[in-house]
């Protein structure tokens, strides 16, 4: 089993009287992308500044890279990077410039370390341009590019494709991919939207008023256990072979598992029912979010 990079451990944080951050627990691993989703005042933002040091949580420990950040805090901080929604850079210098100036905040980042990143974020064809005259996606992966300098196992983003349009989230979906795959690093992005979250990440903690209220793997998505089924008076056929169904028009959702389905549908034809169609319903993430949080707001 891989060790964790990062460990919240029954982290809470109250702020007048109120409890803010309640008990969360969250492991984050090498090579792994997680989506801290959760709607606008869910406790996102909070979490991240305890993380990254910038408050105190009120009870609990962050353990980054076997180091307590409340007690070790070099050690523990020395190997995190971070983006903040607009990453600030210097409009009016080059991106190279920028990367230099972030570079002399760092010790030992040499050149050569330079040019990498550059070139792994794919911006060497203009990195001497001007960063006013970059699109909104060269400006997020120089920001990547920055907080990869001092090369960090862990990464955090907190809302880091606002306003990114649906290509450029799925470019900065393969760079984030890229830095978790081939550099091992533990990638922690937050969101309150949902399909980028789903677009981007291997798996989702959700939050929720302080609250953890769901981790999943997203690759899970993929094991359907409904199916809708196209046919004709076939509520007799189906309550005879003991299949749960809902019948919205013509349209019948079945509960059965994909191994069930050629054996029903050979029993349907036996019992002479005409069968149209039938295929897979995907539960989307959007679905079981509305259900896991009432509702909430989902942008
Ligand atoms: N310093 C503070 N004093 C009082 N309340 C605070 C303070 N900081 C945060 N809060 C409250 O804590 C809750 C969580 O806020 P937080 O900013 O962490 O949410 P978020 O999930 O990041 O939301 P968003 O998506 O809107 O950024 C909110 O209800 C907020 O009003």
């Amino acid at each position: 089993m891989t060790e964790p990079i990062v460990q919240l451990k029954n982290l809470s944080k109250t702020i007048k009287n109120k409890k803010i951050i309640d008990n969360v627990n969250l492991d984050l691993y090498p090579g792994t992308i997680t989506g801290f989703l959760g709607p606008n005042g869910a406790g996102k933002t909070t979490t991240i500044r305890m993380i990254v040091g910038l408050m105190k949580p009120t009870s609990g420990d962050i353990i980054i890279n076997g180091h307590d950040l409340n007690r070790q805090y070099e050690e523990a901080i020395s190997q995190v990077g971070v983006i903040v929604e607009n990453p600030e850079m210097y409009k009016f210098l080059s991106g190279y410039k920028n990367l230099e100036h972030f570079a002399r905040m760092h010790k030992n980042i040499t050149k050569e370390r330079i040019d990498e990143v550059i070139q792994q974020m794919g911006l060497e064809n203009r990195i001497h341009e001007k960063v006013s005259t970059y699109s909104l996606g060269m400006r997020q992966r120089l920001g990547l590019a920055q907080a990869l300098l001092h090369r960090p196992n862990f990464l955090i983003l907190d809302e880091p494709t606002n306003g990114l349009d649906p290509a450029g989230i799925h470019e900065f979906r393969n760079y984030l991919r890229f830095i978790a795959e081939q550099e091992g690093v533990a990638i922690l992005v937050s969101s309150h939207l949902l399909a980028e979250m789903e677009l981007m990440c291997d798996r989702i903690a959700v939050i929720q008023a302080g609250k953890i209220i769901d981790i999943r793997e997203l690759q899970q998505q993929e094991t359907a256990t409904h199916y809708v089924l196209e046919a004709v008076d076939a509520d007799t056929a189906l309550h005879d072979l003991q299949i749960e169904f809902t019948k919205v028009n013509d349209q019948y959702i079945l509960a059965i598992t994909k191994q069930e389905v050629p054996t029903l549908i050979a029993n349907l034809v036996a019992k002479g029912i005409a069968i149209y169609s039938i295929s897979m319903q995907h539960t989307t993430l959007e679905d079981e979010f509305l259900a896991l949080t009432g509702g909430g707001a989902i942008v």
